[in-house]
């Protein structure tokens, strides 16, 4: 097969097919595709887990980071702003159902000009020392112009959405052929560039994040156009508050790394919740941190607030979820399996001769067609 590095320019492949067969050329590459972890390992990272988990956050620190999780994360967009998530354009090769169909080809040929090395997420320093590779502190450079101003067409529908009553004809993007919801949004980083790459004049994107810094810096970025996007502040745990989308009237919804830094025991009812928003044949798409994750690996004890449930030093959560949970969680939601896999790459930081175990779940989940009533 022909390289398809980024470095070598061509088409960024689906994950899943750089493999290393040959031990000895591990620092030949930026990441290897799945990789076959031996039982040594496996029962490493068994221990590893049991030991950071021994000793629970306190109950009053764990009330404190559920009641404040909004503020936590609000703290870390001041600090970070959008120099911290980089920009995904995996996402396409990954997920084209954020790409109309009729624009896929257009789409592979701008992909296949973006010659940036790929980095799946990079989440970095609140995950443990000594995990930042250089690399994925490099800030989108699409990512930083700012808009002094939001337009007051905006603030008219942001105002008479907070009454909601949302009727089939009278919402953002109503008059949009194909709808997308990004939830926990963060700064922007799967929003924009689905808003740079794919132009169709029917598409809508809907983003949301519980963090009223994040989305003041998604309203703000340069890129953002209230024409074809509404951000808004949105608790995705928050059964009292409503989206503002009628039901059954999204094409796509996205969640990209944030399932996992909700409490475990609100994860069934916010999915619930979402699936309801989808059109019949509508697609949830997921991808998130995986059990045994290096990230998880590297906490240490007194920062785990349940299993497999930790908070990072800024006070930030995050799970790490098996592809069976992933799947109780979206049939429980009346969706039907499209995809659920794991992806176990090993990624190489090549000037430091380091490796680094990640482990990522991707999942696609439809809505069927014909309500299931079983
Ligand atoms: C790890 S970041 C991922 C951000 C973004 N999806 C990305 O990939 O760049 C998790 C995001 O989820 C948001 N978040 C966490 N809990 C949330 C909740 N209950 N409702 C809405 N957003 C939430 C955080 O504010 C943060 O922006």
């Amino acid at each position: 097969m022909a390289d398809s590095s980024p470095e070598s320019g061509a088409r960024r492949p689906q994950f899943g097919s750089r493999l290393l067969s040959d031990p000895a050329r591990v620092f030949h590459h930026n990441a290897w595709d799945n990789v076959e972890w031996s039982a040594e390992q496996a029962a490493a990272a068994q221990r590893k887990v049991q030991e950071n988990s021994a000793q629970r956050v306190c109950p009053e620190k764990q009330v404190d980071y559920e009641t404040n999780a909004h503020k936590y994360w609000n703290d870390f967009y001041k600090i970070h702003e959008n120099g911290f998530f980089k920009d995904r354009h995996w996402l396409f090769t990954e997920f084209p159902e954020l790409a109309p169909i009729q624009n896929q080809n257009h789409l592979m040929d701008l992909l296949s000009e973006n010659k940036r090395s790929e980095v799946p997420e990079c989440r970095s320093n609140a995950d443990g020392p000594g995990l930042i590779t250089e690399e994925q502190h490099e800030c989108s450079s699409h990512s930083l112009g700012h808009k002094t101003q939001t337009l007051p067409v905006e603030e008219k529908v942001t105002q008479k959405l907070s009454h909601l009553e949302i009727s089939a004809d009278e919402f953002p993007g109503s008059s949009a052929t194909y709808r997308i919801l990004e939830v926990g949004c963060g700064v922007g980083n799967t929003v924009f560039p689905i808003l740079q790459t794919n132009n169709d004049p029917r598409l809508f994107v809907y983003c949301c994040d519980f963090s009223s810094t994040a989305i003041q810096l998604v309203k703000t970025n340069s890129a953002y156009d209230a024409a074809r996007c509404f951000a808004f502040v949105h608790d995705l745990c928050d059964e009292d508050q409503s989206y503002p989308i009628p039901r059954d009237s999204l094409d796509v919804i996205i969640l990209i790394f944030v399932l996992s830094a909700i409490v475990p025991e609100k994860m069934q009812k916010a999915i619930t919740r979402l699936s309801r928003l989808l059109k019949p044949g509508g697609m949830m798409l997921l991808r998130d941190y995986g059990r045994h994750d290096m990230a998880q690996l590297r906490f240490k004890k007194g920062q785990c607030l349940s299993e497999n449930f930790y908070v990072r030093g800024d006070g930030t959560r995050v799970y790490f979820f098996t592809q069976d949970e992933l799947d109780t969680l979206f049939t429980t939601a009346g969706l039907e399996k499209v995809q659920n896999l794991v992806d176990r790459r090993l990624q190489v930081n090549r000037g430091k001769q380091l490796t680094m175990y990640r482990v990522w779940i991707q999942c696609k989940y439809r809505k069927p067609l014909v309500a299931n009533t079983g």
